[in-house]
């Protein structure tokens, strides 16, 4: 197993041409459905009286360079590669517009959402009023997301779109209360079958920056496929899904050094590995150009159409970009105030006497009349678009299947009369733009129209087709390197995935820490140079007093100094870094790439022997300096081990706290927790300490650290300590005395280790209940 694949550059650079070059005339098609619904949408909305800029209808689009393919060799991996040349002869550079339009993703499993009366409600204390209120973010929304369909989430700031979004996804579950179908099924967001279906991609791309684009698609794929297949077949879906996405000869890039756009591309890549049917995604857009922008929504808008169910929020788009969302739901202050096809907007609106003037962005003028720049009631407004969706979801359930049928037959008409391309690959959509005028005839005529796909696909196919030109010419075409099927193979069936088993997760989390600590050496190196260079601090200032009856105070500031540094080292390195990494495995482990268990085990599998062998280095190179080593070397073998249980406990309480606060708190509150059971339980003595705070005395790990090794270095029976100046009266030439004089002459070491090791267990259990909690009741 490993993560590093052994692929070379120019291999990955190449697989940009045979995605991107997949089938002329699907192309042709699918522009030709495109400029369909263009049509249509204009016509809608002038008939309305609104008129509206729309799309490519105001915008010219550059004119795309002729490509043809040209041959097809094979990488070293057996990979199919395919050369695209322009009508120049020379090697085509990768043109992502291209590649996104003759993208083929994976077929994938038709799921249709439909929610009702869905209510979002978080329970906050309020200061002003002094006790919990409830306050209602998302006020009985209904609505739906079907397969096929790009929808975006419009609204003002503030207006409820990321909650949304959070809800129907299962992301939020706590708070939310109201009906959801998949299918005509009811289920549950917060169900493992419901979370299945979908994944989540947030609007900040959270990846490690010490990872490749291809090691990190192969992490991925190793943990979301499992092992049951091949690392060759998951490396040629990297390569395909990476080509689709333009990120292919981004492959051995650091994650680091990608653009906004790429990483955001390289985010939806990694889902896609495992083939989702639905994908929302939180802001895809923002901080991208426009040009990012659109090659975003183009992508998005792709998936869709090859049968995917995709939801997104959206800020300010563009015409261009708002005209290729097939559906729009606008959210006011968490309701709905439309919802329906982008293009029935404009007559929507302007039924409401909300006109959208000449030459304007329906969505800017959308988003004017939701702040309230119209001076329009809102309420009735959000009647109107409830009114309008029982209207729409009526009109749905009359269609029955002997329409649909009709109109499949009439399709496959068209196509034996050779009005649509037999070769197209995405009759669905060409159904569709047939019939644009039955919107919602879709997901049944889209069920119907992949079985004919498939049938389509399944029966021989002539070495060269042929296709109607405009003018009633034949030419002939040669035959694409890879049909849906072929191009889709690489993708793996839901049934065939199995994921990582809870060894091979933790295999493979653990190998993701070595090579991010590898090479993110600098904080480690920095770690371990610490605690050297205290070592020799304090063992300069404290030389040689181990075994000095003089300098026995000495040596207990020594030992106190000591405990302080290695209970601090080993918990700040944690609760600053910890909760970024919450961050992370709250998004990995939502979009279900592993467990917590194995997560978890990895991160202290590293963490513990690091934090040991730093705080090992620094007694070693104290003890000696100090010449506590001068002794029985047993008592160094136990300060070394009570140092290191120390360090331990302290790092367990690092990962509750940073599992359980924010940074900000941590940072102050975690000192805060030291400094009292430094007080109450390590520097004071028992009866010095106010009765109500002795509990912390008999808990505190300070001090069983600290005890414990004053125990180790003056316990156990130690012969009397040298008096250098035999003229001076040295009081604790005993160490006995010293003992009892500290009064901790009955602490038993083994007591401080148990007291350390239930330390370290509970924490981490707590540690890993409270991270339970977080990712499983959200
Ligand atoms: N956990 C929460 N506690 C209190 N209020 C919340 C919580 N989550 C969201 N809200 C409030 O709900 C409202 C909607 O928030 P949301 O983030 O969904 O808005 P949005 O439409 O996505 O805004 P933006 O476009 O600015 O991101 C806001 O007023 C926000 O303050």
């Amino acid at each position: 197993m490993t993560l590093l694949p052994d692929i070379k550059p120019s291999d990955a650079a190449c697989c940009g041409g045979g995605a991107g070059s997949s089938s002329s005339r699907s192309s042709s098609s699918s522009s030709s459905s495109t400029t369909g619904s263009h049509k249509g949408h204009v016509a809608d909305g002038q008939g309305a009286g609104g008129s509206c800029c729309i799309g490519i209808n105001c915008c010219t689009t550059a004119a795309s360079s002729e490509m043809s393919i040209d041959e097809t060799s094979s990488t070293s991996s057996g990979a199919s590669v395919t050369k695209v040349t322009n009508n120049l002869g020379g090697f085509q550079p990768y043109n992502y517009k291209d590649a996104v339009a003759h993208a083929n993703f994976a077929e994938c499993q038709p799921i249709d959402i439909e929610f009702e009366n869905v209510r979002y409600s978080v329970r906050k204390f309020s200061f002003p009023e002094r006790k919990f209120v409830t306050k209602e973010i998302l006020h009985g929304l209904n609505g739906n997301f079907r397969s096929g369909e790009l929808t975006a989430i419009m609204g003002p700031s503030g207006a409820g779109k990321s909650t949304l979004l959070n809800v129907m996804s299962g992301f939020r579950a706590r708070g939310v209360s109201g009906n959801l179908r998949v299918n005509g099924k009811p289920m549950s967001t917060n169900s493992e079958r419901f979370r299945k279906l979908s994944c989540y991609i947030h609007q900040d791309d959270l990846l490690r920056p010490q990872l490749m684009v291809g090691e990190i698609m192969l992490m991925a794929a190793h943990l979301k496929l499992g092992f049951q297949i091949t690392k060759a077949h998951k490396m040629n879906l990297i390569k395909h899904i990476l080509s689709l996405l333009g990120l292919d000869h981004r492959f051995n890039v650091y994650t680091a050094k990608l653009s906004g756009g790429q990483k955001k591309r390289l985010a939806i890549a990694l889902e896609l590995i495992s083939n989702p049917p639905v994908l929302y995604l939180d802001e895809p857009t923002t901080g991208l150009d426009s040009s990012s922008c659109s090659q975003c929504v183009a992508l998005l808008k792709k998936l869709a159409s090859q049968g995917h169910t995709i939801v997104c929020t959206i800020h300010q788009p563009s015409a261009l970009i708002f005209e290729m969302f097939d559906k729009l739901y606008t959210v006011v202050d968490g309701h709905c105030m439309y919802q329906g096809p982008t293009r029935e907007l404009v007559p929507f609106l302007a039924d409401q006497q909300l006109v959208c003037p000449s030459y304007h962005n329906p969505a800017d003028y959308l988003l004017e009349v939701a702040v309230g720049e119209h001076e329009r009631d809102l309420k009735k407004l959000i009647l109107a678009a409830n009114k309008k969706y029982y209207e729409d979801a009526d009109r749905y359930q009359y269609i029955n299947t002997d329409d649909v049928q009709r109109l499949i037959t009439t399709i496959k008409d068209n196509i034996e009369g050779n009005t649509l391309s037999k070769s197209s690959t995405d009759l669905p959509t060409v159904a569709l733009a047939q019939f644009s005028a039955f919107e919602y005839v879709k997901p049944a005529a889209n069920d119907l129209a992949l079985e004919e796909t498939k049938a389509l696909n399944a029966s021989p196919q002539p070495q060269l087709q042929t296709e109607q030109l405009q003018d009633g010419q034949q030419q002939q075409l040669p035959q694409p390197p890879q049909t849906l099927a072929t191009q889709s193979q690489y993708f793996v069936n839901e049934r065939d995935i199995s994921s990582a088993s809870f060894l091979m997760q933790y295999l493979l989390l653990m190998q993701r820490i070595l090579v991010c600590a590898r090479r993110n050496y600098f904080l480690l190196l920095a770690r371990i140079v610490s605690h050297i260079f205290i070592g020799v601090i304090f063992g300069y200032l404290y030389m040689n007093v181990g075994n000095n009856a003089q300098s026995v105070l000495g040596n207990y500031v020594y030992l106190y100094g000591t405990t302080l540094l290695l209970v601090y080292t080993g918990k700040m390195a944690v609760v600053l870094t910890f909760p970024l990494e919450i961050d992370m495995l709250t998004r990995e482990h939502f979009n279900r790439w592993y467990k917590l268990g194995p997560y978890f085990l990895s991160m202290i599998s590293f963490e513990i022997p690091f934090q040991s062998f730093c705080a090992a280095l620094y007694i070693i190179i104290s003890v000696h300096l100090t010449g506590n080593d001068s002794s029985d070397s047993f008592r160094i073998y136990y300060f070394m081990l009570l140092g290191i249980m120390a360090t331990l406990s302290a790092q367990a309480w690092g990962f509750f706290v940073g599992a359980t606060l924010p940074t900000k708190l941590a940072v102050f509150l975690g000192p805060i927790l030291a400094v009292m059971f430094s007080v109450f339980g390590f520097c004071s003595r028992y009866i010095d300490i106010t009765p109500m705070f002795r509990w912390m005395w008999h808990l505190s790990y300070f001090r069983a650290g600290f005890h414990g090794a004053l125990n180790a270095i003056y316990g156990m029976d130690r012969p009397f300590l040298e008096c250098p100046d035999n003229t001076m009266y040295c009081h604790f030439r005993s160490p006995k005395v010293f003992l009892k004089y500290m009064m901790i002459s009955d602490v038993h070491m083994s007591d401080c280790m148990l007291l350390m090791a239930i330390v370290i267990g509970v924490m981490h259990v707590l540690t890993l209940v409270t991270l339970w909690r977080k990712l499983n009741k959200r």
